[in-house]
């Protein structure tokens, strides 16, 4: 069975075909990389799988059950967690604050916890901060982080969650080389065992963290393979080549 199955998958947007009869699977603890130019479907592929948008045609499957036009957060509370590529948290909230709002089961960080799961808790989320390189860091503000470190909070957030499928938007944007090389580093390691999809532009960044990857272009699904595979692809190639000329 899949982590991730489409069929047919297909939006369109008052006429304009987003994303056309996409079939694309991702198997249990894969980590995928999406590519394509912009305008792609990228960004859509990732918002219908997490139920932002409804399809016009198709189905998901996760881990073999429709869910297809199942409301957001019911898919998030099956396990489909996204880190979206802008900031995503609470400012004025400690970096340990933020990761309580994130963890699963708990309704903020007011809630009245039993002793016992607090306890639990506590030690997941410090694991979590000795993670993600922020356990220095645990009663500072969100604020005073740099981007990078944000965004490496994000992930620990999202890691809070627990989801058996991990979605990262662009992960990297906005970042310096050694930050984005950490980032690689952190998502091979924080996220191992689970299923995780990938949306990056960084080509360096996908060369060091892509096993297989699948691109796509005009909403359609144009290749897949290893990343040595997909570069030596003449489709792709002219896709890019395309893309370079018009910039
Ligand atoms: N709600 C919408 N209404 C109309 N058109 C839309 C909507 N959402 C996306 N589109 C169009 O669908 C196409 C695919 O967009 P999408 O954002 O999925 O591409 P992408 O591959 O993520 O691109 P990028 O790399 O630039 O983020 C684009 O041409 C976009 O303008």
């Amino acid at each position: 069975m899949y982590a991730l199955e489409t069929k047919g998958l297909s939006v369109d947007f008052n006429g304009f075909k987003a994303l056309t009869d996409l079939d694309f699977t991702l198997e249990k603890g894969e980590l995928r990389v999406i590519l394509g130019p912009n305008g792609a479907g990228k960004t859509t592929f990732m918002d219908l799988v997490t139920g932002k948008t409804k399809p016009t045609k198709g189905e998901i499957l996760f881990n073999g059950k429709k869910i297809t036009r199942m409301s957001p957060s019911d898919i998030s509370s099956m396990g489909i967690g996204r880190k979206f590529q802008g900031p995503n948290l609470f400012e004025n909230l400690t970096v340990t604050e933020n990761l309580e709002i994130a963890y699963k089961g708990s309704n903020g960080v007011f809630s009245s916890l039993l002793f016992r799961k607090k306890k639990e808790m506590k030690n997941q989320l410090e694991e979590i901060l000795y993670q993600i390189g922020l356990y220095e860091r645990r009663y500072d503000d969100a604020a005073v982080l740099s981007h990078g470190q944000k965004q490496w909070l994000e992930m620990g957030m999202l890691l809070a969650q627990d989801p058996e499928l991990v979605i990262l938007d662009e992960p990297t944007t906005g970042m310096t080389a050694e930050e984005t090389f950490k980032t690689g580093e952190l998502v091979q390691s924080i996220f191992k065992g689970r299923s995780v999809i990938v949306v990056e532009h960084d080509m360096a960044f996908v060369r060091q963290i892509a096993k297989k990857v699948t691109v796509l272009h005009q909403g359609q699904h144009l290749a897949e393979g290893s990343l040595a595979q997909v570069e030596r692809n003449k489709k792709v190639q002219e896709v890019y080549l395309k893309e370079e000329t018009h910039a």
